[in-house]
């Protein structure tokens, strides 16, 4: 198999937090999620991938090449969109498509046009006076239009309302439609990665707490409510975490399919990637 992004062991330090030892691979052609509450060390690890921030520890290939030996070449492969705008914002678009097409070798003027027109994003108006949503939609048509085979979004769809990031998600869709075009997406709305997410990665206060196929997580967990003592006849190795709620108790189990053989008439809810989270960063293990 081919890896857009493999990682070994990367460790960054700072002084009162450190990204731990995190390993991840990302196969050519598929979207992995990364999730984690605030301060969990997603941008760190995103940053260091980037060259932005030096690790201590730790080997980074993008697209089979080592990232300190080739970074000049990465960088034309790859597009990065943060939750801010890259642009000095007393520029008009037509002026940094100008500029990009001298940056990047394939640059494609025809694509970045036709974006800023499908996405309604004025040529030669300041980027000051854009919308917040407007901003975000003209860094992805910049990003798209050198043809990059690696996008790495760090929340950048956060700031977006429903019909935009409805739009953005069906774009990346279009994207990785072959197997040459990969994306890394850190985002708080969990919603959107169970719409478009191959694998999700949970880091936990700058460890890596798993990494798994979105197909794992839909068809082996799920979400039961019940009473102490159904509680305790389940097997502890199926619960993955609970959570006690006012009329009884809310559970997080895996091997649903197992569960559901022993216990027939059981109501077991899919699990969404917020249940998952939410249920291993606040819920009890039983002992
Ligand atoms: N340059 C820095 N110097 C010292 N500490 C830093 C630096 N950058 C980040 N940190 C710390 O690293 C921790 C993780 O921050 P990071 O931005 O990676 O988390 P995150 O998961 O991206 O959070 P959020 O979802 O809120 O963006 C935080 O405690 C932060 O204060």
């Amino acid at each position: 198999m081919e890896y857009a992004l493999e990682v070994k062991n990367l460790t960054k330090e700072y002084k009162d937090f450190a990204v731990k030892d995190i390993s991840l691979k990302i196969p050519k052609g598929s979207v992995l999620g990364l999730i984690g509450e605030n301060g969990a060390g997603k941008s760190t690890f995103i940053n260091s991938i980037l060259n932005i921030v030096k690790p201590n520890e730790g080997e980074i290939s993008i697209l089979g090449k080592d990232l300190y030996t080739y970074e000049k070449e990465i960088k034309e492969e790859i597009a990065v969109i943060f939750d801010r705008s890259h642009y000095n914002e007393n520029l008009k678009p037509s002026f940094v498509g100008k500029m990009l097409s001298k940056i990047y070798k394939n640059w494609d003027n025809d694509k970045f046009y036709n974006l800023l027109k499908e996405f309604n994003i004025p040529v030669d108006k300041k980027i000051k006076q854009f919308s917040k949503g407007m901003k975000m939609k003209f860094e992805f048509a910049c990003a798209l239009s050198h043809s990059p085979k690696f996008l790495i979004l760090d929340e950048s769809t956060s700031g977006l309302d429903p019909v935009f990031r409805d739009e953005i998600l069906e774009i990346l869709r279009d994207f990785t439609m072959d197997e040459e075009h990969t994306i890394l997406m850190s985002s708080h709305i969990t919603s959107d990665l169970d719409k478009i997410a191959d694998y999700i990665a949970f880091i936990h206060n700058g460890r890596m707490k798993f990494i798994k196929t979105y197909e794992d997580i839909h068809d082996n967990y799920g979400v039961i409510s019940c009473k102490k003592e159904f509680l305790d006849n389940i097997s502890k190795e199926d619960i993955v975490a609970y959570k006690k709620e006012t009329f009884g108790y809310k559970v997080l189990i895996k091997n649903r399919l197992e569960i559901m053989k022993v216990f027939k008439d059981l109501q077991i809810e899919n699990a969404s990637i917020e249940d998952v989270m939410l249920f291993y960063i606040k819920g009890e293990k039983s002992a």
